[in-house]
């Protein structure tokens, strides 16, 4: 039975009413409660024919010139937006809360079962009874879950019982892209990283609806009574195998995107390589602090197959350890290290943080930063830090979801332009001398050096030509 709730104010004020006419009530009266047929009504059917002619101009575009990805997007970001304006209230409600959710989990338990591997493995559509056999799952519940997944549009019914594979069915069958799904819900009965994002809202009103900036009380360590943060619990056996989904996540994430050392990014050529002091054998040429499982540094690798210099790949060393043996090219070291302790390779060319300095709030990246300086040659070692620098309007949503993740895994936050400035000049004393975007919704290239004696102190404005796409 729906329960009336007064609010405080509205308890306050109503002694007083008999003092106050009707016709008094202003602008600053409480606002009325929303009209419930409200719930009847499309989200926002006002703009559906500007979206309607957008779609129409930027479908023709995207057919067009297939190989321009920009226009995709621009068409995705409208299609989207149409389907939200056409839903009504309930609709939304009941395909967040029941629909998305429940597929999520079907998902899981499909990467999980090896469901997407055997009916992805060809075109040829097959019945539930053939994948039931395969993967061991009975067959009459199977069918209801591959149900689900077909309306929700993620395979084909071609009959009954027996479905076609789609291209995201198929990609869920590659490792490095299906990880994701049984890391959200979790080894066991644990929940995973799920487990954050479910107990987020009650954490947020435990500290009083501000900022989450505690290492050591953030909402991985309310969520899973523990003295642990996201890192230490992800490396923490009893929670096997959610670290190396993690590294192997982060891995997928970067995956189709652009990358630092793509043409027309960052000017790795001019920046890195010419100036490199190749007469000391043993001098670093890149240095990939949090490197992960070393996707970066082999993509830097392919791009420079000829670079002189060691490349390092550094980070924790359970997460360095998970590298198998030919995985990454011969010439890339991997050393376990531990970035809040002093950095041992000294004056390299170029010291690279790849979504490391999201993971902390300020306050936790300053000890980082500090081992990186002492480490650094002044007027030749560089400092690449690859992150989102979030517009002050119009951010992406990949940008801003990442965002809420930090806060709610680890009480960190992706930046603004004026927040990064604020990190690595003002506090850690650093002095930026380029931004380099590439585009809305994917990290920059935030370029510094240590400050000269002439450095006054910069607002942060680069070198790039595409800097006021920020
Ligand atoms: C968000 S991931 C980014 C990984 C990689 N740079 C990328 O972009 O895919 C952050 C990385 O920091 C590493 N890390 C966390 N704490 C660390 C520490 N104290 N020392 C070294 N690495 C650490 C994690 O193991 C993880 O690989």
């Amino acid at each position: 039975m729906p329960v009336s709730v007064q609010s405080p104010t509205r308890a306050r004020n109503a002694g007083h009413r008999t003092k106050r006419s009707i016709s008094s009530v202003s602008a600053s009266a409480e606002p009325k409660p929303i009209d419930p047929s409200i719930i009847h009504q499309p989200n926002d059917l006002s703009s559906v024919p500007s979206l309607l002619s957008a779609i129409l101009t930027q479908g023709i575009a995207a057919v067009s010139s297939p190989s321009d990805d920009a226009s995709r997007l621009a068409l995705l970001s409208s299609a989207r937006a149409l389907v939200l304006a056409l839903e009504k209230p309930r609709e939304t409600m009941i395909r967040q809360c029941w629909a998305d959710t429940t597929c999520f989990s079907a998902l899981s338990i499909g990467v999980d079962t090896g469901v997407w591997a055997y009916l992805g493995r060809d075109d040829r559509p097959k019945t539930v009874r053939e994948i039931a056999k395969h993967t061991g799952f009975e067959e009459a519940y199977l069918g209801r879950l591959l149900k689900h997944i077909a309306a929700m549009g993620h395979i084909v019914e071609v009959a009954k019982d027996e479905y076609r594979p789609t291209n995201f069915c198929k990609a869920l069958s590659i490792d490095r892209l299906g990880v994701a799904y049984p890391l959200f819900t979790g080894p066991g009965n644990t929940g995973g990283v799920f487990r954050c994002i479910a107990s987020f809202p009650s954490y947020l009103k435990s500290t009083n609806l501000t900022t989450p900036t505690s290492i050591t009380e953030s909402n991985t360590q309310f969520a899973f009574d523990t003295p642990k943060n996201f890192f230490e619990l992800c490396h923490d056996p009893a929670y096997a195998p959610m670290g190396a989904q993690f590294n192997t996540h982060m891995g997928a994430y970067a995956f189709g995107r652009p990358t630092w050392v793509d043409e027309d990014f960052y000017p790795v050529e001019e920046h890195l390589l010419e100036g490199f002091d190749a007469k000391d054998e043993k001098a670093a040429l890149l240095v990939d602090i949090g490197g992960s499982i070393g996707h970066d540094l082999q993509k830097f690798r392919d791009a420079f197959p000829e670079a002189k210099g060691r490349l390092v790949l550094q980070d924790l060393e359970p997460v360095v350890s998970q590298v198998k043996e030919g995985e990454l090219d011969g010439s890339i070291e991997r050393m376990a290290y531990d970035f809040l302790t002093e950095q041992p390779v000294k004056g390299a060319r170029a010291y690279y943080m790849h979504s490391v300095l999201h993971d902390w709030p300020d306050k936790g990246c300053l000890p980082i930063l500090e081992n990186v300086k002492a480490a650094m040659k002044p007027g030749y070692s560089r400092l690449l830090v690859n992150e989102n620098v979030i517009p002050d309007v119009g951010a992406n949503w990949e940008s801003t979801s990442l965002d809420v993740m930090m806060s709610c895994l680890v009480s960190a936050k992706e930046r603004t332009k004026e927040q990064w400035v604020q990190l690595l000049e003002r506090d850690a004393g650093l002095k930026i001398t380029g931004i380099y975007p590439v585009g809305n919704g994917v990290e920059s290239i935030i370029e510094c050096e240590l400050p000269t004696e002439e450095y006054e102190g910069s607002t942060g404005e680069g070198e790039s030509s595409t800097e006021e796409s920020l």
